[in-house]
């Protein structure tokens, strides 16, 4: 039986992944083990859609590997960006950053989250995954403003060279779904997940009609996460 975990390891360095979690009220810690995600979704053989959850699946057996792990709920979350089925990653450099936001422009894509949720115990690993797709629409932004964007560094370290949430790009026009998802974390899909653990959220629940899968207010998550 796993349900006394209700202490979680995040096995994840991104600022935004933090922020979404604290609103489950669960107590967690942080616990990143290196994954060289290049090498790790080389070997992947599947749609582009699993390749998400594939690459969470590594980064969550890599924290099961650290002690601090023992006794907790691992979660782990992989974002990727989909345009007609190719996977733009994080940019390489600048000029990488450059051509994927000039693909993107005026465009339809998805960008697809893999959430895992797993544990350790006596020798026994328990792990259920889920991924979740936002079809997201981007604006005709200008190549101007492609460069002072890029100029501000915050592409670097997202998939598809662009963090919907940067509120002086405002990149997108129009999603057709989870926010937080986008974002890099499924708050609904997590909680599903948790819950096959007996794991339920603390927080009090504030329903989001703007949302169609999150059970908690996104609205007040999507004005904390500028800047991160
Ligand atoms: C599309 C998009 C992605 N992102 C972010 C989410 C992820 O942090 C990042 C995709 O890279 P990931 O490899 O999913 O995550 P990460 O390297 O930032 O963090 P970790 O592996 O330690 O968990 O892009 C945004 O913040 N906003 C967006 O609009």
């Amino acid at each position: 039986m796993l349900n006394h975990h209700t202490h979680l390891l995040l096995a994840s360095a991104s600022p935004r992944r933090r922020q979404i979690i604290t609103s489950l009220g669960l107590p967690y810690t942080i616990g990143v083990s290196p994954t060289d995600e290049e090498a790790v979704q080389a070997l992947y053989r599947g749609p582009a859609d699993g390749l998400a959850q594939w690459t969470a699946a590594h980064k969550a057996l890599g924290a099961l590997t650290m002690p601090e792990s023992q006794g907790t709920l691992v979660v782990a979350a992989d974002t990727t960006v989909l345009l007609d089925e190719q996977v733009l990653g994080k940019p390489r450099d600048e000029e990488h950053a450059r051509q994927l936001l000039r693909s993107l422009r005026g465009r339809w894509h998805r960008v697809v989250t893999g959430v895992i949720v797993c544990a350790l115990k006596d020798g026994q690993i328990t792990m259920f995954g889920a991924s979740q797709a936002t079809p997201v629409l981007m604006r005709p932004y200008s190549d101007a403003e492609i460069d002072a964007y890029i100029a501000s560094g915050d592409p670097m370290d997202k998939a598809g060279a662009y963090g919907i949430q940067n509120p002086d790009f405002q990149p997108t026009e129009r999603i057709d779904g989870c926010y937080l998802n986008v974002v890099g974390l499924p708050l609904g899909k997590l909680t599903e997940l948790l819950a096959r653990f007996d794991v339920q959220p603390l927080a009090p629940h504030v329903s989001d009609p703007a949302c169609p899968c999150c059970p908690w207010s996104t609205r007040s998550l999507k004005n904390e996460a500028t800047h991160v």
